[in-house]
C-alpha cells in the first residue's frame, strides 16, 4: 500500500493512526473538548493581531482530505502575532472539517456541543527558515480555528465555494488570488488557547492553538456545497468527502486559557 495512507474512513481511520503515527497517543494531542467553565482567563494573554493581504492568496487545492486556500509565505505581507504566542507568524494555508450532517463535523468542540464544519487558518513561526521546518517544533506552528453553524449564507465564504466546483477530486487545484482571510473571521476575537497538534497525519506536536469563541455562519445550500467535494481522485469510485474530522482527544493535564471573562 501506499506509504502512510490513512484516511477518515471505518478500516485507516482516526482509531487507527497510531499504527502508523504512535505519536497519535502523545501527551499534547489535537482536537480537544472545551470546557469553557475549566478555562482560565488569562489577563497576560495579548490581543490577537492578524494582518492578512488579499495578494498573497495563490491557489485552492483538494488535497484528499480537505481543500485548501494556499498563500505565498515568502514575507511578511499575511500574518499572525499577539495572542498566545511570541514572534512572528505567517500565514501558510486555511482549510476545513466538516460532517455528512448538520450534527457533526467540527474537530474542536465545545462543552461537548460540535458544529458542522470549522475552519482553521495555519501560520508558521518565522523564527524558522519555512513551514517545513517549523512544523517539527514544538513552538512552529499557531492555528485559528472557527466555528461555523447554520445560520444565514456568509457572502465571503461564498467566493472560497465558487471555486470548489474545480476542485472536485483529489488532486486538482486552480488559482484563487485576491481573497482576505479576514473577511471569514467573527467580529469578536475571543478565544481559547492551548497546546496541541496537528489533527491529521503526521499528528506533529507543534501547534499553539487558537479557538475563536464565536462561530460565523454559513446556509444550509453552501454547507451542501461542502459537501460535494471527493475523498478520491478521478476515474476512482468516487467517495464523498465528509466527516474529514479526527475527535476530541485526551487533554493529559494540559490546561485551556481564555482571552475573555
Ligand atoms: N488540521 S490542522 O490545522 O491541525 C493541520 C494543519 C496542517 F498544516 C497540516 C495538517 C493538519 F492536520
Ligand atoms: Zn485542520
Amino acid at each position: 500500500i501506499m506509504s502512510h495512507a490513512w484516511d477518515y474512513g471505518s478500516n485507516d481511520g482516526p482509531e487507527k493512526w497510531a499504527e502508523s503515527f504512535p505519536i497519535a497517543n502523545g501527551p499534547r494531542q489535537s482536537p480537544i473538548d472545551i470546557v469553557p467553565t475549566q478555562a482560565q482567563n488569562d489577563p497576560s494573554l495579548k490581543q490577537l493581531k492578524l494582518k492578512y493581504d488579499p495578494a498573497t492568496a495563490k491557489g485552492i487545492l483538494n488535497n484528499g482530505h480537505s481543500f485548501q486556500v494556499d498563500f505565498t509565505d515568502d514575507d511578511n505581507s499575511s500574518t499572525l502575532a499577539g495572542g498566545p504566542v511570541t514572534g512572528i507568524y505567517r500565514l501558510r494555508q486555511f482549510h476545513f472539517h466538516w460532517g455528512s450532517s448538520d450534527d457533526k463535523g467540527s474537530e474542536h468542540t465545545i462543552a461537548g456541543t460540535k458544529f458542522p464544519c470549522e475552519l482553521h487558518l495555519v501560520h508558521w513561526n518565522t523564527k524558522y527558515p519555512n513551514f517545513g521546518e517549523a512544523a517539527s517544533k514544538p513552538d512552529g506552528l499557531a492555528v485559528v480555528g472557527v466555528f461555523l453553524k447554520i445560520g444565514s449564507a456568509n457572502p465571503r465564504l461564498q467566493q472560497v465555494l465558487d471555486a470548489v466546483d474545480d476542485i472536485r477530486s483529489k488532486g486538482r487545484q486552480t488559482t484563487f488570488t485576491n481573497f482576505d482571510p479576514k473577511t471569514l473571521l467573527p467580529a469578536s476575537l475571543d478565544f481559547w488557547t492551548y497546546e496541541g497538534s496537528l489533527t491529521t497525519p503526521p499528528l506533529l506536536e507543534s501547534v499553539t492553538w487558537i479557538v475563536l469563541k464565536d462561530p460565523v455562519s454559513l446556509s444550509p445550500a453552501q454547507m451542501v456545497k461542502f459537501r460535494s467535494l471527493l475523498f478520491t481522485s478521478e476515474g476512482e469510485a468516487p467517495s464523498c468527502m465528509v466527516d474529514n474530522f479526527r475527535p476530541p482527544q485526551p487533554l493529559k493535564g494540559r490546561k485551556v486559557r481564555a482571552s475573555f471573562k
